[in-house]
C-alpha cells in the first residue's frame, strides 16, 4: 500500500535522495554526474558535509557501478537489466554504502528501503530489504573473492574487478603500462588501476602573467604543484566558488594538461619563433587559455579551431583578453594557411586516461569507440603537419594511454613518411620517464591523468 505524501517525503534522507537523483539522471538520460550534481545541490540548499556526502555517495556508486550491479545479481538471484531502473538505481547506493564506505550496515539498508518505499510502495521495499541484507553479510573483499576471476587464472580480469574497471580498460592500461618496447611499467597495473579508482584532488593552473603559483597557493590554501609550475593542488572545496577563479586568474585544469600545453610553447625550433601558434582541437579551451596566456608573454599569438559552435563558445570564454583567435572549423580542413611555429593536436579521443575525474564515464565506453577515435586523431595529425612549418613542432596529445590512440596514431603517420618524432620527455619537467621518446603521465606516478604527449616535426 503506497502511503500518503506526507509521510512518504518524511521518511526520505534528502542527502540519499540527491545522491539517487543523479544515479537516475545518469542512467535515464546519459547524463554527465559531475554536471548534474553541484546543480542539483545547489537547487537543494544542501551544503557542507551533507554535499560532501552526497559528492562521494553520487560519484563513488558511478564509479563502482559494473561491479556493484555483479554483486547485485549475484545476491538478487537475477540479472540486473530484468530489475527495474529506479529500484536499481537504489540497490546500487545501498550496495555502495555497505560496501565502500563506513556508513553502517543499519543506515545504509534503512535509507534505501525508505527511498523505494516512498516511491514504489511495500513490494519493491521488501525486494530492496532482502536483497542488501544479503549483500551486507560479506564484506567486498569477499564478494571479490566469490566473484572476481582469481588471480591465479586471470590477473587483470581480477583486477579489474577489485578496483571497478570494465575488463576491456583494465586489459587497455596494461597493455600501455607494458609500453611498446617492453615498458618500464609493466607490472604497475594494480597500482595505476587503484588510483583510477580514487577521487581525485582538484588541480588548479595559475594563470602565466598574471598570478603565480605560490600565490594562488597563498590565496586558496591549496599547495603548489609538484610539476607544473602553474599548477596548485586543492585539497577541497567549491573550486568554482574562488575568488581566483571567477576573477579569470585561474582555471580547474588538471596538472598533466598543463604540461602538455606548457610542453607546446616550450619546444626548440629550427630557426626563429616567428610566433604563429596553433591550438587545432581546443575546445573547452583549457589548454588554449594556457597558450594564450603564455604566447602573450612571448609577444605570439595562438589560432584555435574547434568545430562545435557551443565548445568554440566556451573556447571564446576561456580565452578572453589574451591574443587567441577562435576558428568554428574541421581541423581536417581548417582553411588556416600554413606555416605555424608550433601546432597543438588535443585530439578527440576516448579519455580513457581521464576516467577518474568523470565518474561514470569508464562503464559508458566500449572498445568500438576506439577504431573511429583513431582514423580521426590520425587525420588531424596528418592536418596539423602540412600547417606546421619545417622545423617547426607538432605535439600530439590524448587523454588516454590507450596504445592505438597514441603510439599507433604517431608511428603510422610517421611509417607513412610524413613525421620524424622528436624526445619529448625534455619538455616535460618529470623524472623517471622511461626510454622515450614519448610521454606517458599516470595517476599512480605523477598524479595527472594519464595524458600521452609525442613531439613531431616535418621529416
Ligand atoms: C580532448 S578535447 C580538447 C581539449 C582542449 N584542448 C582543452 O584543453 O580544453 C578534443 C576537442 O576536439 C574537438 N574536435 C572533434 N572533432 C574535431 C575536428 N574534426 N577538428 C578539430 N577539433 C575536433 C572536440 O569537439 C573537442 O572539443
Amino acid at each position: 500500500m503506497t502511503r500518503p505524501a506526507h509521510i512518504r517525503d518524511k521518511a526520505v534522507d534528502p542527502v540519499r535522495k540527491a545522491a539517487r537523483d543523479v544515479l537516475r539522471a545518469v542512467r535515464e538520460r546519459d547524463s554527465y554526474a559531475n554536471l548534474v550534481l553541484p546543480k542539483l545541490l545547489r537547487e537543494r540548499g544542501i551544503t557542507g558535509r551533507d554535499a560532501a556526502l552526497a559528492t562521494e555517495l553520487a560519484y563513488g556508486t558511478c564509479r563502482a557501478t559494473g561491479v556493484l550491479d555483479a554483486i547485485i545479481a549475484s545476491a538478487a538471484g537475477r540479472a540486473v537489466d530484468e530489475i527495474d531502473g529506479p529500484v536499481l538505481d537504489v540497490l546500487r547506493l545501498g550496495a555502495y554504502q555497505l560496501l565502500r564506505t563506513r556508513i553502517g550496515a543499519h543506515a545504509a539498508v534503512s535509507t534505501s528501503v525508505d527511498l523505494i518505499r516512498s516511491e514504489a510502495g511495500q513490494g519493491p521495499a521488501g525486494f530492496c530489504n532482502a536483497v542488501l541484507r544479503k549483500i551486507s553479510q560479506r564484506d567486498e573483499e569477499l564478494w571479490t573473492d566469490e566473484l572476481a576471476p582469481s588471480m591465479a587464472d586471470d590477473v587483470v580480469g581480477h583486477l579489474a574487478f577489485r578496483y571497478a574497471h570494465p575488463r576491456w580498460i583494465a586489459q587497455v592500461f596494461a597493455d600501455a603500462l607494458a609500453g611498446p618496447d617492453g615498458g618500464v611499467r609493466a607490472g604497475e597495473l594494480q597500482s595505476a588501476l587503484a588510483a583510477d579508482d580514487e577521487r581525485p584532488i582538484v588541480h588548479l593552473a595559475a594563470r602565466p602573467g598574471l598570478i603565480s603559483a605560490e600565490e594562488l597557493a597563498l590565496a586558496t590554501g591549496g599547495e603548489v604543484g609538484a610539476f607544473s609550475p602553474y599548477c596548485v593542488y586543492l585539497p577541497g572545496g567549491d573550486p568554482g566558488k574562488l575568488d581566483a577563479v571567477r576573477d579569470g586568474m585561474a582555471g580547474v585544469q588538471d596538472e598533466g594538461s598543463q604540461l602538455v600545453a606548457r610542453a607546446v610553447t616550450v619546444a626548440p625550433l629550427e630557426g626563429d619563433d616567428t610566433g604563429r601558434w596553433l591550438d587545432l582541437c581546443a575546445g573547452p579551451g583549457g589548454k588554449a587559455a594556457m597558450m594564450g596566456a603564455l604566447a602573450e608573454i612571448d609577444a605570439a599569438a595562438l589560432d584555435a579551431v574547434e568545430p562545435s559552435e557551443h565548445r568554440a563558445e566556451l573556447v571564446r570564454t576561456s580565452v578572453k583578453g589574451l591574443p587567441v583567435t577562435v576558428h568554428v572549423a574541421d581541423g581536417r580542413d581548417s582553411g588556416l594557411s600554413t606555416g605555424y611555429d608550433r601546432v597543438l593536436v588535443d585530439a578527440p579521443c576516448t579519455g580513457l586516461g581521464s576516467l577518474r575525474r568523470r565518474p561514470e564515464a569508464r562503464w559508458r565506453r566500449t572498445p568500438s569507440d576506439v577504431p573511429e577515435l583513431v582514423a580521426l586523431q590520425r587525420q588531424l595529425l596528418v592536418a596539423a603537419l602540412e600547417l606546421v612549418r619545417p622545423g617547426g613542432v607538432v605535439v600530439y596529445s590524448t587523454c588516454s594511454p590507450h596504445p592505438a590512440e597514441t603510439v599507433g596514431v604517431v608511428e603510422s603517420v610517421v611509417a607513412d613518411g610524413l613525421a620524424r618524432t622528436l624526445d619529448a620527455r625534455p619538455l616535460v619537467p618529470v623524472d623517471d620517464l622511461g626510454d622515450g621518446p614519448y610521454v606517458q603521465l599516470w595517476p599512480h606516478v605523477h598524479g595527472t591523468d594519464a595524458m600521452f604527449l609525442a613531439a613531431l616535426t616535418r621529416p
